[in-house]
């Protein structure tokens, strides 16, 4: 399997190479020339199988030759062996139709463990091979700065840089970012947004003055490597659930698009999914795209869901790559457009062809605190903002009744005790593995939000190529 970027101007890259590369060279994101297919019988037969052996079976047509299918099961197993829970992504059912898919088991509370595990270990097999020390540079609005940090703090060859928006994550999410000493693990809060942060990481990867110098890679769902793990839980919820001879559909909160492009490969690969509910909170880019094709971005408007208060949504590059017949270069005009403007009109094509699985919906402060309180009063369960997003989106979105709906449970409540305890009256606990989060010293910079300022920040620490 080789991997060609979205702009159509980069030298295509075998997985290994996609994996380290992380941002294409022409500005695009890497993805599989073509989508593998399972039959129906091959998906039937994968019912039952555990977690790490499930993953192996799914991701191995996307791995191709850069790892021996037993090597790659010794990674899923190793990656998925720190998951508190045996399923790694167990379900719940909270009524007749409505299901959580909890993603929160891993070490840092969050679903980008479940890519991220893995990726740190690729990044180990990969580097191990010879080539240049790794420069991670990422950019958070919360979770994946914890989740790859645990992911690569101490290993060799690798320095990881991690953005993070001043002042606009969880007090729990920043502490799981800044306790973690390792000298491999630099923080820095910028002034601006999440977006502010996602642009300088991107800009880096076509700085010369930086690539010449540093291998840079990323940990952002901008790395196929992310998506390609998610695709994986898919697979097993709607195994559990009777696929491939039961349709279900998934409610999946959504900043990046990552997430929910992940839905959209396992359907692609064959996996039958009723549809795709995109779920928002009042930064509605997606929504109003999916709705009336509008893809222009606002200012970001802070919330209790801060993981997805985001504008620019990266991945929605890699679906109207697919939709609009992959045509780079058509798609890198634009994309242009849209970077100096700021909006643009979907095609027809990219229209018809989303909706054609995708459903959106959008939730206000008031939208997601009734979803908390109805999860706690039906069914018991205290769910993190952003799932509330979730499965508010799941209730209204008009599924056929004989249809179960998967709500992603993408954070643990206890991340945002504070907006949790405020809807529903009950303060989330910190599971014991991070109960002395608040006693943990912490450690940070705080630089403005200027290229200029991070780049000569990461560059006086980074390990230079050779
Ligand atoms: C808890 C949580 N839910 C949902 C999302 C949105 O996921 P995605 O960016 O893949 O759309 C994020 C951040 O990415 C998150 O941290
Ligand atoms: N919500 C994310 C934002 C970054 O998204 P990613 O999936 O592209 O890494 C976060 O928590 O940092």
């Amino acid at each position: 399997m080789d991997y060609i970027s979205t702009r159509g101007s980069a030298p295509a890259l075998d997985f290994a190479g996609a994996t380290l590369a992380g941002l294409a060279n022409d500005g695009g994101l890497y993805v599989p020339r073509e989508w593998p297919r399972f039959s129906a019988d091959e998906i039937a037969a994968m019912a039952g199988l555990p977690y790490a052996e499930l993953a192996a079976r799914v991701m191995q047509p996307f791995v191709g030759d850069s790892l021996t299918p037993e090597r790659l099961l010794e990674l899923t197993t190793q990656a998925y062996g720190r998951f508190a829970h045996k399923a790694v992504t167990p379900l719940k059912q909270l009524d007749e139709q409505h299901w959580l898919l909890e993603l929160f088991h891993g070490p840092t509370l969050a679903f980008k463990d479940v890519a991220l595990q893995l990726l740190g270990l690729l990044f180990e097999e990969f580097l191990s091979r010879g080539g240049d020390p790794l420069t991670i540079v990422g950019a958070t609005s919360g979770d994946t700065g914890s989740a790859a940090i645990d992911a690569v703090a101490g290993r060799a060859r690798v320095e990881i840089f991690m953005l993070h928006p001043k002042g606009r994550v969880s007090e729990v999410q920043r502490r799981q970012m800044t306790t973690v000493l390792a000298p491999n693990v630099h923080n820095i809060a910028i002034e601006g947004t999440f977006d502010d942060a996602q642009a300088m990481v991107k800009r880096m990867f076509n700085d010369a003055a930086m690539t010449d110098r540093f291998a840079i890679g990323a940990v952002n769902s901008i790395n196929w490597a992310r998506l390609m793990a998610q695709v994986v839980y898919y697979f097993a919820a709607a195994l559990q659930l009777g696929a491939p001879h039961r349709k279900v559909a998934f409610a999946v909160p959504t900043g990046n698009f990552g997430d929910v492009f992940a839905g959209y490969v396992a359907a692609q690969m064959g996996l039958p999914i009723e549809r795709l509910i995109v779920a928002t909170n009042v930064n509605d880019i997606l929504h109003r795209a999916l709705t009336t094709g509008d893809y222009s971005a606002g200012t970001v408007t802070p919330t209790a869901a801060p993981s997805m208060d985001i504008q620019v949504s990266s991945n929605f590059e890699r679906l109207l790559f697919d939709l609009g017949g992959r045509d780079g270069k058509s798609l890198a005009a634009q994309m242009a457009g849209f970077e100096a403007t700021k909006a643009m009109q979907l095609t027809n094509a990219q229209r018809e062809g989303a909706a054609a699985l995708f459903t959106s919906a959008r939730a206000d402060a008031d939208d997601m605190a009734r979803a908390l309180r109805w999860a706690w009063d039906a069914a018991g369960e205290l769910l993190d903002p952003h799932t509330a997003i979730g499965l508010h989106a799941a209730q209204v979105a008009g599924i056929d009744p004989a249809v179960p709906v998967l709500t992603l449970a993408t954070a643990h409540p206890a991340k945002f005790r504070e907006a949790v305890e405020r809807a529903t009256g009950h303060r989330p606990t910190l599971p014991a593995r991070i109960g002395d989060l608040f006693e943990r010293e912490e450690r940070l910079v705080e630089l403005p939000g200027d290229y200029a300022a991070i780049a000569e920040y990461v560059a006086a620490r980074a390990v230079p190529r050779g």
